[in-house]
């Protein structure tokens, strides 16, 4: 039975990845969930999964779920301090941690995970984008994994020998025979809007992606293709790779695929490539991280 905090619990991914432990109650259980300011949604999950404890982002959400975890006589401990989620983050009773927070915000917990060594599947995209050397090197330092969960990365590491995926930022991939990494892009919901029209967008048309269901940040992200220079940028720190030792590609002219089937082409030496792709469903990513499988090996019961 492996042990969870899951960073982010509210959101679209943190709520994902709690339907995956629903659908596999003798696998994985929730020891810990650290949400924002969403109290209400907070509620319905600490009585569908009883965490021993919660955190929140201030102590007025700690307080208002308090009170409606008192009403419903729900013993979960709630904490709200500045260090809060770190805390939950590095719990010696916790095997693996989601870190599914979006934003800066999500740093700080990641790190603090990574520093106790545990195994970390990582949705969030800003830690390896700002930080992304501090963190493989604190990884290396503390014996901690670090997997991706967001699919471009996930289908890349999946395309990589286990020697590779082993010891990703400490290996130079251009060594191991890799030549270039192209990452596809849909173009989300603008795809087909002439930049001209695009003062006239609303946040509402920018965050409604016709494939993914995603938190709001990162539909508008997808839908200005700023996630793809994102993507890049967090591939050089957790890749080690540098663009100047080798050949990176992000071509969205060649590669606009609408579907969001195929994320990933992996060109090797040797002319061989491998191409990953998942069919939508953040929940396989998710699964197989917590499951420590490295392919898909693992019937997912809620297909049945
Ligand atoms: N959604 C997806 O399919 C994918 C997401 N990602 C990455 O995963 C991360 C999460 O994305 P997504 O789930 O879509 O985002 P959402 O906006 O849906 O959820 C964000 C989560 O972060 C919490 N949060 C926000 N601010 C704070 C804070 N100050 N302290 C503690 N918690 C906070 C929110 O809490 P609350 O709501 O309670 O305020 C919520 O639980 C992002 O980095 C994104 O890039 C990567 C690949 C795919
Ligand atoms: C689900 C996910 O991880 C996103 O990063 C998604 O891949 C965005 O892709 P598009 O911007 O190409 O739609």
């Amino acid at each position: 039975m492996k042990r969870l905090t899951i960073l982010g619990s509210t959101g679209s991914i943190g709520c994902q990845a709690l339907e995956v432990i629903k659908a596999h109650p003798d696998l994985f259980s929730v020891t810990a969930l650290v949400g924002g300011y969403n109290v209400n949604k907070m509620a319905a999950q600490c009585q569908e999964f009883m965490p021993k404890y919660v955190a929140m982002a201030d102590e007025i959400a700690a307080c208002a779920l308090r009170k409606l975890l008192d009403e419903k006589k729900i013993k979960t401990e709630v904490i709200s301090s500045k260090h809060a989620a770190c805390e939950l983050a590095k719990l010696s009773e916790v095997d693996q941690v989601i870190a599914a927070i979006v934003g800066i915000a999500g740093l700080l917990p990641t790190l603090a995970a990574i520093e106790a060594g545990k195994r970390v599947l990582l949705a969030n995209k800003e830690s390896l984008i700002t930080c992304g050397r501090i963190f493989m090197d604190a990884v290396k330092k503390n014996g901690a994994q670090l997997l991706p969960i967001d699919s471009e990365h996930n289908a890349i590491f999946q395309c990589f020998p286990q020697q590779v995926q082993q010891r990703l930022g400490d290996v130079s991939l251009v060594e191991q025979g890799v030549s270039s990494i192209i990452l596809t892009g849909s173009g989300g919901p603008l795809r087909d809007i002439p930049v001209a029209e695009f003062g006239d967008v609303t946040p509402e048309q920018a965050c409604a992606h016709p494939n993914w269901s995603m938190g709001r940040k990162i539909s508008v992200d997808s839908a200005t293709m700023m996630i793809k220079d994102w993507n890049i940028l967090k591939h050089v720190g957790y890749l080690t790779l540098l663009p100047s030792r080798s050949k990176w590609c992000c071509i969205p002219s060649l590669l606009f695929t609408p579907w969001c089937v195929i994320t990933t082409v992996v060109y090797w030496r040797n002319w061989a490539l491998l191409i990953c792709g998942y069919l939508l469903l953040m929940r396989w990513l998710i699964l197989i991280g917590l499951s420590q499988v490295l392919t898909l090996s693992i019937f997912a019961r809620w297909e049945r």
